[in-house]
């Protein structure tokens, strides 16, 4: 396994009591940033190969197809956030998020983009859609993030989708180092990270307005906190599964 950066927990946490008074929101905010720009799996090896244009094609390959079971449950869990939230402006706003990936009609949206990109660097749109070459960690990993969702209260929950305040650099990197690197790729199987940069930056930005808003108690901040650093650990168990990855009745 790899390292990955020094952990957040509630139990190792280095922040006040949770029953001390919170964090004025500019500090909270703070915290929250902090927290994910030094969790992010930008630093994870895999990534890090990845940008230098260390992979083979075959292992692009088992990235693509792996991170589409992400790709295909994030509406999912944002379908269970949007039954946490308590008033119209927010469902609505929210319901975008599903929209930006399983597009307004066929053939449109981030899903279909990532299909895309899967057929771009030679992987059968079939093959991602049966699912049947997930690694086990990788399924563990991202269904673990939508049970999160599920079970846990608005705040919490929302929080744990801050790690898109990194995303849109890690999306602008791969649209500057995936052309010299792999220039193999056609260019536009590479829309989904194009289009993910707009979305990310307007996503993470309404979700921290709101989770600095609703976490109003240290423990409620400590809470977010503890959910962002959670969701670090899914987006770098995910790579590990991919760096590592075998499955049971494969020979490696
Ligand atoms: O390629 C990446 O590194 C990356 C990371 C993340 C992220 O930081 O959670 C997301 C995405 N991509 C992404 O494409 C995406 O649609 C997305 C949605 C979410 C979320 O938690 O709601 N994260 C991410």
């Amino acid at each position: 396994m790899t390292t990955a950066p020094a952990r957040l927990t509630r139990a190792a946490t280095p922040h006040p009591r949770p029953d001390s008074n919170p964090l004025p929101p500019a500090a909270f905010e703070h915290e929250l940033r902090e927290l994910a720009r030094s969790r992010y799996h930008d630093t994870h090896p895999f990534n890090v190969r990845m940008h230098q244009g260390g992979l083979s094609p075959a292992a692009l390959r088992t990235w693509v197809v792996n991170r589409f079971h992400y790709q295909r449950s994030i509406p999912v869990k944002d379908a269970l956030i949007l039954a946490k939230l308590p008033e119209a402006a927010m469902r609505r706003s929210w319901l975008r998020r599903i929209q930006d990936h399983d597009g307004l009609a066929e053939g449109e949206g981030g899903i279909e983009r990532w299909l895309r990109l899967g057929e771009a660097v030679g992987v059968d749109r079939a093959e991602m859609e049966s699912g049947e070459s997930v690694l086990p960690g990788v399924r563990f990993a991202v269904d673990g993030y939508v049970n999160f969702c599920r079970l846990s209260p608005a705040t919490e929950a929302v929080a744990s989708s801050l790690t898109e305040l990194c995303a849109p650099d890690i999306m602008l990197t791969r649209l500057e180092t995936f052309p010299r690197h792999y220039p193999w790729i056609e260019e536009p199987g590479l829309a989904y990270f194009r289009s993910r940069v707009p979305q990310g930056r307007r996503d993470g930005v309404e979700a921290l307005t709101w989770v600095t808003a609703w976490a109003r108690t240290r423990s409620e901040q400590l809470a977010a906190l503890s959910a962002l650093s959670f969701k670090c650990d899914i987006l770098w168990s995910l790579l590990d599964a991919v760096e590592h990855g075998s499955r049971p009745g494969s020979a490696g």
